[in-house]
């Protein structure tokens, strides 16, 4: 099973979109697991639509996860059964057990080849417990927009990957550009190009890009992955799939 985690140094990029959005897009040829690691705002289950599932044990006590369709399954904090919009107010302590028991205790289907990990933004204690509870991830993936602030917190993502010996598989630049709706011109919000130098200055592949575009934020809302609606934005997650898959094939040579 080939683990991956997609971490952002700061929140709100739309790491968890594009999570959801990998795994929905990988559950077409493969089988994949997806497990939500951000304790606060636990956002998976609404973009999957699943918020209404609880999660199980199985007869030896494992967690078994939620399926989203015959090939992705997804465990989250906000399925453990919580009342309805009550925040997960968690000492550090009880979210250390939580996350070993997410990294022992899951019954993944026998067959799952990937795994995604939505790990909770920024670069303080709950990222590094996953980071170091979870043995031999393959990899990070680190969402950014082009913003120079967020492009900063991606330096510092980089360089707590590599403090904790976990391998960058590459970075992907969220809402790079808006086309408008009346005249068709592409807006670049947050500025131009900033994922792509970043990724020559820090020696990182750079993965692919999303255009900041209201259908993403409403497949969010409305709890349908873009990838099952909309050819132009499922293509640019094969592009990010597939170079993932070749940067994993190159590292296994
Ligand atoms: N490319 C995009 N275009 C439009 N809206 C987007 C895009 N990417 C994400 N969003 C929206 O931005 C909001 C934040 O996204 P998301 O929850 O995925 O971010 P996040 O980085 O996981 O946040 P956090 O880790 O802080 O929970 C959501 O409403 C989502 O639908």
């Amino acid at each position: 099973m080939k683990t991956l985690a997609v971490m952002s140094g700061k929140g709100g990029v739309g790491k968890s979109t594009i999570a959801a959005n990998l795994a929905a897009l990988i559950s077409k040829e493969h089988k994949v697991g997806i497990l939500d690691t951000d304790f606060h705002g636990p956002t998976i289950p609404k973009i999957l639509d699943i918020e209404e599932e609880a999660l199980l044990t199985t007869p030896d006590g494992e967690i078994e996860p939620v399926k989203y369709n015959e090939n992705l399954q997804a465990v989250s904090i906000d399925l453990m059964q919580q009342e309805e919009d009550q925040p997960t107010i968690w000492r550090g302590p009880l979210k250390m057990k939580v996350i070993k028991e997410f990294s022992n205790e899951i019954h993944w289907d026998e067959s799952t080849e990937y795994l995604i990990i939505d790990l909770p933004p920024g670069t303080g204690d709950e990222p590094l417990s996953v980071a170091q509870e979870f043995q031999g991830i393959d990899g990070a993936i680190i969402v950014t927009t082009p913003q120079d602030v967020a492009l900063k917190s991606v330096r510092k993502s980089v360089n707590f990957a590599k403090r904790i010996d976990l391998e960058v598989i590459g970075v992907i630049q969220n809402m790079n550009k808006l086309k408008c709706p009346n005249c068709g011109e592409e807006i670049k919000i947050f500025g131009s190009g900033g994922g792509v130098e970043m990724s020559k200055e820090l020696d990182i592949p750079f993965l692919g890009s999303l255009p900041l575009d209201p259908e993403i934020m409403q497949s969010g809302e409305k709890g349908k992955p873009f990838v099952e609606e909309d050819t132009k934005l499922k293509e640019s997650m094969e592009t990010i799939f597939n170079n993932v898959k070749d940067i994993l094939g190159e590292k296994n040579k």
